[in-house]
This record gives C-alpha cells, structure tokens and sequence, in this order.
C-alpha cells in the first residue's frame, strides 16, 4: 500500500480499528443536540477515544482546534431531511477542497437501492479517482435504502459494502443487520474494512452492545454519529465504545468502566 495512504488511514484508526464520529448531520438534520456547540462535542468524543471526526467542509475551522490531535475526514456529498428526498444525496466538495481544509480522508454517502443510485455510483467512482491522486482514503458510508429495501437485511448490506469496494473504497461504513450472525454475511462480502452506522439513538446498553456484536462478526469499528453526540455525556459514551473497539471489553464491563448503566 503507499506509504501517504497508510499514514493517513493510521491517522484515522487505532491498529487497525476505527472509531469515527461523524457530525456531518448538521446538514441532513440541522443544528440538532450535539451539533449546535459542535467545538465542546468534538472535543469530548476526542478525548474520550475517538480516533477521528467527521464533518462537511464549511466545519472545517470550528474542528481543528479541538480535535486534541485526532484524525479528520471531509464528508462531500449531502440531503436535507426537510427537502424533497433525503436519499437524493448530492455532491458537496471535492478531494482537491477537502485537503485544502486540513482532511486526513474523505467520505461518500451512497443509497444502494434508491432512485438516485445509479447518478450516486458515478460520483462515488469520481471522488474515488480524484482520492488516488492524492492518495486520499475513501470512506464509502453505503447504506442499503429505497424503495421496497430493507436497511437491516443482510444480504443488501452485503451488497452495499462489496459495491464499495468494487469502485474502490478503502473503508466502508453500513447499517447494521442486528445481530453478529447475520451481519458476519455483510463482513465476508468484501474484503474492505467494516464499520457500522449507530443509526438513531437507543440506550447505552443498546449503543455498546450493537458494537460488540459488529466486532464479533468481524467488524473494524464504527463511524457512529447521534448515538454519540447527542448523549448527555459524549466523552463518556465514546469511553465505552473505545473499551469495546480498542480494549476489547464486554459490553457491560466497557459501561461499567465508563462509568454508566448497564441497564437495557
Ligand atoms: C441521519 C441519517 O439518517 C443517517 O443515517 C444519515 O444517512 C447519515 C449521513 N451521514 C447523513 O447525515 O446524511
Ligand atoms: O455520517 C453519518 C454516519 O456515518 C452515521 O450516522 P449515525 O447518526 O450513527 O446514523
């Protein structure tokens, strides 16, 4: 592998697992908890463990400065819960803007299976072109939605992942299928390293437990984001995914060690 690309993907993971919390949200869903002083949240989920942070470009400066020396991606394409069709997700920056930000990578949100896949396959492939140039890592966030498509179902996650890595991603993130059975299927049908979306927020117990099941069936980590930063205490959420992810603990002793419930 290059040498600028390994650098960079080590500055976003920890051994080989990655622990992201994207806050790219502040577009998709506005300024929701979290993401309103998105400096203090940033700076918690750093210091709590995570390995790199995730935002739209226009972020970019409200990041660096609290980011405690952590990894940073530049997220390019975007949809509006508010706007006609949250799965039409449009190009937003490019590679080229991303580094000039201060990127370590980027990423790409695909909907395999809605009516704007086959427009988001061309750019997807696009970005991941200009990426090799500069040897930029991709992180391909491909999520199985639309119409009639199950976002749990395993073999269309499992499609949605090999798609990544057919156009030549070098990370994926995707739903998970609820359970580690089921989602070692979505694991072994690429040879990308997973990580799991948190979807919307749960208990912690949930929150962790949905980790350890992803890590059990294979899984490289999480780009996990409202579960996250929208919890009470981020630091302290983030401490108990980093104890499942980087110290392989049990879901209740990596809550217990974070010092929060254990209850279901
Ligand atoms: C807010 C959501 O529905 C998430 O699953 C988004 O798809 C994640 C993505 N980063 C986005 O905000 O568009
Ligand atoms: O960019 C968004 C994600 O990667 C996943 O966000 P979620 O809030 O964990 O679904």
């Amino acid at each position: 592998m290059n040498a600028g690309l390994q650098s960079r993907l080590e500055r976003i993971s920890t051994g080989g697992q990655y622990l992201i919390v994207p806050m790219d949200h502040g577009i998709t869903l506005g300024a929701v908890k979290g993401l309103k002083d998105i400096e203090s949240t940033i700076d918690a989920v750093t210091r709590g463990g995570a390995d790199a942070v995730l935002t739209q470009k226009g972020i970019a400066p409200r990041v660096h400065p609290h980011k405690n020396g952590r990894g940073y991606i530049v997220h390019l394409n975007a949809s509006t819960t508010i706007g006609p069709d949250s799965n039409d997700k449009r190009l937003t920056g490019t590679v080229e803007d991303a580094i000039r930000v201060g990127a370590d990578a980027v990423s790409f949100h695909i909907n395999v299976g809605s009516d704007h896949e086959p427009e988001q396959i061309e750019d997807l492939a696009g970005v991941i072109s200009e990426a090799e140039r500069y040897n930029v890592p991709v992180l391909a966030m491909a999520y199985a939605r639309g119409p009639g498509v199950d976002e749990h179902d395993p073999e269309s996650l499992g499609h949605a992942v090999r798609l990544a890595e057919e156009l030549g991603a070098d990370v994926v993130k995707t739903g998970y299928s609820g359970d580690a059975d089921s989602f070692e299927h979505v694991v072994t049908s690429t040879r990308l390293p997973v990580v799991i979306a948190g979807g919307s927020r749960g208990t912690d117990r949930q929150t962790v437990e949905m980790v350890r099941g992803a890590v059990d069936a294979g899984a490289a980590g999480v780009s996990m984001g409202r579960s996250i930063f929208q919890h009470d205490d981020p630091e302290a959420i983030t401490r108990a995914v980093a104890g499942v992810l980087h110290d392989d603990l049990s879901a209740v002793d990596a809550l217990r060690e974070a010092g929060l419930s254990v209850e279901a």
